[in-house]
């Protein structure tokens, strides 16, 4: 099965109990809120294709490495490639969030998550990011993208 590699990352305000999520305006997850993110680039670590895409969508820069939080493996029905997206958070991050072409950026509370108008898999996982343990979460999907037939979520470390 081939595996095409993505990044996820949340920006924390841990002093405020919030987390930035943006609306995507376009393309894949159109009218969505989530993390920000995008495809690794041969040239860059996937830590740094995570920084990079906060930054282009959201202009928040890290200063720090993106904390690693998990994994996420998605299968689509009739589909041969398989989602690996890498899931970070950072906690410090220079700048203000602005709108971009890409997304618009909204601060929420991380007590109370917007799950409905978020991907079917995030109230799955979004636990684990908040107890800072790492996991790895597979979701089989059927072909309308909605629809989760099987999921598997572990934790994998502290
Ligand atoms: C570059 N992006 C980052 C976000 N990403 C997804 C996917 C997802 N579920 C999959 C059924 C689609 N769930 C979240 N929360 N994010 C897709 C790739």
């Amino acid at each position: 099965m081939k595996h095409r590699l993505y990044t996820l990352i949340f920006p924390m305000d841990i002093y405020r109990n919030r987390v930035l999520l943006g609306m995507k305006k376009r393309g894949f997850g159109q009218n969505k809120l989530n993390g920000f993110g995008g495809k690794v680039e041969a040239d860059e670590s996937v830590a740094q294709g995570a920084s990079r895409e906060l930054c282009e969508e959201s202009g928040l820069s890290p200063t720090e490495e993106p904390e690693k939080c998990g994994l996420l493996l998605f299968y689509f029905e009739n589909d041969p490639v398989a989602m690996e997206v890498h899931v970070f958070i950072t906690r410090s991050f220079a700048g203000q969030p602005q709108e971009t072409d890409e997304m618009r950026p909204e601060w929420f509370d991380i007590r109370e998550m917007p799950f409905e108008h978020m991907w079917a898999d995030d109230p799955s996982w979004w636990p684990y990011v908040l107890d800072g343990k790492l996991f790895v979460g597979r979701f089989w999907f059927k072909a309308d993208m909605v629809t989760i037939t099987r999921q598997e979520l572990a934790q994998v470390g502290s």
